[in-house]
């Protein structure tokens, strides 16, 4: 048997009133999902539990079976594994984003896509310049990412644990496009340490060269450093453990490499996939055919729908879709018609709305197809299908079960 998954991240949304009414889902033309949906199933399911921040990093592992009240330790520590950083029993792993604040409003939590060259010099001066000699100072390490998403490290010992734990708050900039960032700043244990850095680094990085060169060709600078979404290091069963099945990840972002790391499948790094609007959805496709030759499960994760709903961009996330339908999914279809018993699943992680730029929590619509799965009377895939066709997860993590043994 092959399966498939595919993670159009953020997708799931709310009627529009400029779409008439309809979901980006709903507007977008989806003739290869749609064919799905008549011949499959469709479901709603719950990836991220009301006591967990409606983010990618609970709702990836919820959907790929893993429970996040047993294995979520924080998100930095699933991007760390992507970078191969083994993480201690005494270590932290803490998200350090490049944003733009603009008179205490987040005008841009990716600071205008900034490339991965200048983060990597704007983080070596932060290195150099806002950490210091005390003891704690000297346990900390910037780690550079991919642009806008790097990483700080603690590295603690018996006698040093961490000054952070699991009751230290921080938000994600994401959630805070165009709002005052005054009240959101970290709380809790090791906060002051945060916040320090976060307030140091406007000085040092308003006269940085990489910022003068970024405003001198029309971008906007760099201006804070953003810490949240830190913890300890995690540990999971493999997914080969938990569900007999080989797998392999296609992902632009570090967040899915940590969490394929974490449960034990190797990566397949694409050309041209950015995890941005630009990506190269056709090579992504490309590469997910080829991987099943050699893999039970081919996953592929696509950033875009997410990053359009981000900006409030409904055009650009209607488009994305129907690039993931063209380029992705219709080629994985042939290919699968050919390859013997095989079985589909298409979900997003969690809902992006385009009216607040935001994650929610609540249902997505999720469609299974393929061998051994019932069809119901469902023939479009969109969030009123799946939630007519009445059938529900409320703990995400039980969707995988379903999916390798329906019943
Ligand atoms: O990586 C991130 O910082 C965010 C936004 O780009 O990703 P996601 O919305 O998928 O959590």
């Amino acid at each position: 048997m092959k399966y498939v998954i595919i993670i159009p991240d953020g997708c799931a949304d709310e009627p529009i009133e400029a779409l008439g009414g309809k979901t980006p889902l709903q507007a977008a033309k989806l003739p290869t999902m749609d064919a799905l949906a008549a011949k499959g199933c469709m479901a709603l399911a719950n990836n991220t539990p009301s006591h967990f921040p409606a983010g990618s990093e609970v709702a990836n592992l919820c959907l790929l079976g893993y429970d996040p009240n047993e294995y979520f330790t924080g998100r930095a520590p699933l991007e760390a594994a992507a970078q191969g950083i083994q993480l201690g029993k005494h270590d932290f792993a803490i998200r350090c984003n490049l944003v733009t604040i603009d008179d205490q409003i987040m005008t841009d939590f990716t600071a205008d896509h900034v490339s991965t060259e200048e983060a990597t010099e704007l983080l070596a001066s932060c290195q150099k310049e806002l950490l210091g000699d005390t003891a704690c100072d000297a346990r900390l390490e910037f780690v550079p990412g991919v642009s806008y998403r790097n990483l700080l490290i603690y590295r603690g010992d018996a006698d040093t644990p961490a000054p952070f734990s699991s009751e230290t708050r921080t938000s994600a900039p994401h959630d805070l496009t165009d709002l005052s960032v005054v009240d959101d700043f970290p709380r809790g244990p090791g906060s002051d340490i945060l916040v320090r850095l976060m307030s140091d680094s406007a000085a040092l990085l308003a006269d940085h060269p990489v910022n003068k060169k970024r405003i001198a060709d029309g971008k906007r600078p760099a201006t804070n450093l953003w810490l949240w979404g830190l913890g300890g290091a995690p540990a999971m069963p493999t997914f080969e453990q938990r569900f007999g099945v080989r797998g392999v990840m296609i992902t632009a972002v570090d967040l899915l490499r940590g969490i394929a790391a974490l449960v034990g499948w190797p990566r397949i790094d694409v050309v041209g996939a950015t995890g941005y609007l630009d990506t190269d959805y056709a090579a992504k496709g490309r590469a997910a055919v080829n991987a099943l030759a050699d893999y039970d499960l081919v996953c592929v994760h696509i950033e875009a729908p997410d990053e359009a709903s981000h900006e409030g961009r409904h055009d650009e996330k209607i488009k994305a879709l129907e690039q993931i339908d063209q380029h992705i999914v219709a080629p994985l279809v042939a290919a699968l018609t050919d390859s013997g018993p095989h079985r589909i699943l298409i979900t997003p992680d969690h809902p992006t709305f385009c009216s607040t730029k935001k994650h929610t929590h609540g249902m997505v619509p999720l469609l299974m197809a393929g061998d051994a799965i019932e069809a119901d009377t469902q023939t479009t895939y969109d969030e009123l299908a799946a939630e007519a066709a009445g059938r529900r997860f409320d703990h995400g993590w039980d969707l995988m079960d379903a999916f390798v043994q329906p019943k």
